[in-house]
């Protein structure tokens, strides 16, 4: 769910109206997709994400409000509702893992193997990197099993093998809350309501109301008194500051374990191959840094931002009419966040680059949480591996063949030892 609005009535129904809308979209969509006969015995999950956490921490009874207006929604549907909820920032973590290692078949050694050779060809499991409009994930398998903070360790039992998974979900850190983080921050040596903003392109101007960047609980602390009401961002379209200015959201002054991404939070060394998706795949494939079999490797990805950042909005406006203004107007700084997450937050570096892999589809599935989520819910993957191995038509067609060779013999025998005792006598069986 992408963000609601800051709270005033106003803002919270327009988050409802905005949600009801979506819903109503999905909805009818879902009704032309699935045949109407299967309409009933169709589960619906519904699963919101960090705009929601952000929500409930503000105001949980108006959280509360949306999920149920959102539910009866659903209730009125043709399909069979089963709930609604806000998930965990873990389970948001786990689930786009446990998704993507599905559909690239890392559990059992098969699934869209053909689709991505770069990720396929990898025997253990790929680590998921999630970016969101409010949070961000990343998930994977250390090479340690034993973890220095349980609340960042999951264990997963799946197909008779068992996993140990570092996850940790940054709340704040998807990219549409970073930026009002970056606002804040930059608001606290302004003495106007002009400000120079170096991730925007020149030429570019936004004005944002200073009432809705303190709304969301990510910049409430950073709130002061100022004597406007609207903030004037200006662009000036260069990348190196505000590579600077972002990476002033990541605090890597201390850490209580052996190694941190930042704000103090434990992480193992990064272990193998990466997804990922949503957003890192949005802003990365707009850019033209996402190529499946061999992504752009850091340093170009780093000059491709300088040039794009650097370009007249009026030159970029012109160069993508079909893109909307509120996306093309950020990617200069999407991208810029992205690269700043990955190499200062996480700590990738030229060579641990080239592992990441960004996806946007995985055969004709999504990349993303909601599978992971749905296949837990309807209990798609077992704990344990089937011990028989699925046969093969030639192997399902002679099992038949012999059962029914099996079951006349059984028949002539019946019948020859009660009905006809001379059968025996003669000796036909
Ligand atoms: N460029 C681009 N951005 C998109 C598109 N769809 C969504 N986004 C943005 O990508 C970000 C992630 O969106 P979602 O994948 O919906 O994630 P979310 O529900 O906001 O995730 P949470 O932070 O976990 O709540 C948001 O900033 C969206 O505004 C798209 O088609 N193109």
């Amino acid at each position: 769910m992408d963000e609601p609005k800051g709270p005033g009535i106003s803002g919270y129904s327009q988050a409802v109206q905005n949600a009801s809308r979506s819903l109503q979209h999905c909805l009818e969509r879902a009704q032309e997709v699935v045949p109407q006969q299967q309409h009933q015995e169709t589960p619906v999950y519904l699963g919101a994400t960090a705009g929601m956490r952000l929500l409930s921490l503000d105001n949980r009874h108006v959280a509360m409000e949306v999920l149920s207006a959102v539910e009866n929604k659903l209730r009125s549907s043709p399909f069979n509702f089963q709930g609604a909820r806000i998930i965990t920032g873990q389970e948001e973590g786990a689930y786009g893992w446990i998704t993507i290692n599905y559909l690239l078949g890392s559990f059992k050694q098969s699934g869209w193997l053909n689709f991505l050779p770069k990720l396929t060809s990898i025997k253990e499991t790929v680590g998921a990197l999630d970016l969101g409009g409010a949070s961000t994930q990343i998930t994977f398998v250390p090479e340690q099993e034993q973890s220095e903070s349980q609340e960042n360790s999951l264990h997963f039992r799946l197909y008779g093998k068992s996993y140990n998974v570092y996850t940790h979900s940054f709340l704040c850190y998807g990219k549409d809350q970073a930026l009002r983080m970056k606002l804040v921050r930059d608001l606290q040596n302004a003495e106007t309501g002009r400000l120079q903003d170096p991730c925007f392109h020149t030429g570019y101007e936004r004005n944002v109301s200073i009432r809705d960047l303190y709304a969301s609980p990510c910049t409430a602390n950073y709130k002061q008194s100022l004597a406007f009401p609207q903030l004037h961002v200006v662009g000036s379209g260069d990348y190196q500051a505000c590579q600077t200015r972002i990476e002033e959201l990541f605090n890597k002054t201390s850490c209580p374990y052996s190694k941190c991404s930042f704000n103090g939070i434990f992480l193992p060394p990064l272990q193998g191959h990466f997804g990922a998706f949503s957003a890192f795949y949005f802003v990365m494939n707009f850019l033209n840094l996402s190529a499946e079999s061999s992504p752009a490797p850091l340093n170009s990805a780093i000059s491709t931002m300088k040039n794009f950042c650097s370009r007249p909005w009026s030159e970029v406006k012109a160069a993508y009419p079909q893109v909307k203004e509120k996306y093309l107007s950020e990617y200069c700084f999407s991208g810029t966040y992205i690269i700043s997450l990955l190499k200062t937050g996480y700590g990738f570096s030229l060579e641990t680059w080239q592992q990441i892999q960004f996806l946007g589809k995985i055969g004709s599935s999504d990349a993303g949480w909601t599978l992971g989520y749905m296949l837990n819910l309807t209990n798609m993957i077992p704990a344990e591996q089937s011990l028989m191995r699925p046969l093969s038509h030639a192997g399902y067609v002679g099992l038949m063949v012999l059962s029914s060779l099996v079951l006349v013999g059984a028949l002539l025998l019946g019948w020859c030892i009660f009905r006809k005792p001379r059968c025996l006598r003669k000796g036909i069986v």
